[in-house]
């Protein structure tokens, strides 16, 4: 299965250049189902004129958990993620918990316009074996039981 759905998240310094990036590549955003957090979210919602973003909580009231936990769920394939370097963030403990899940479950993760490019020009963007490479943990969840 190919990439079908994309989580952008952005915290507010970078939420004006993801906003820029995901409108100048709408077309290849199209046919993805897009989940972001609050804030980014209602952005995106005003700027692209879609009613389909599935907007969650905003990020530091539990967004990011929303958003990992989707990823644990299988149900966001990419993460396009523009967190701020520059800035401390008062939910840090959740970011990292996000970051952490995406890295567990091998999914993309862009954090900067740069990166967001490269995967959104992959041909794992369309490849249909994509998906298999989601990690097995059958093993694990049984050696945690005995
Ligand atoms: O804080 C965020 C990510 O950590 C983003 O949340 P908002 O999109 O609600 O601003």
């Amino acid at each position: 299965m190919a990439v079908k759905s994309v989580a952008l998240v952005a915290h507010d310094n970078k939420k004006r250049e993801l906003v820029d990036w995901v409108s100048s590549n709408q077309q290849r955003l199209a046919p993805l189902a897009l989940y972001a957090t609050g804030t980014t979210g209602r952005l995106l919602q005003e700027r692209l004129r879609r009613d389909d973003i599935h907007t969650l909580l905003s990020g530091p009231l539990g967004g990011d958990q929303q958003i990992g936990a989707k990823i644990a769920e299988g149900e966001i394939d990419l993460l396009v993620f523009f967190w701020d370097p520059l800035e401390p963030q008062p939910h840090d403990p959740d970011i990292k918990a996000l970051l952490r899940i995406a890295a567990l479950w091998n999914i993309p993760v862009a954090c900067n316009r740069a990166s967001a490019e490269f995967i959104l020009s992959s041909t794992c963007m369309t490849d249909p074996d994509h998906r298999a490479q989601r990690p097995d943990f059958s093993d694990h969840a049984r050696r945690r039981v005995e």
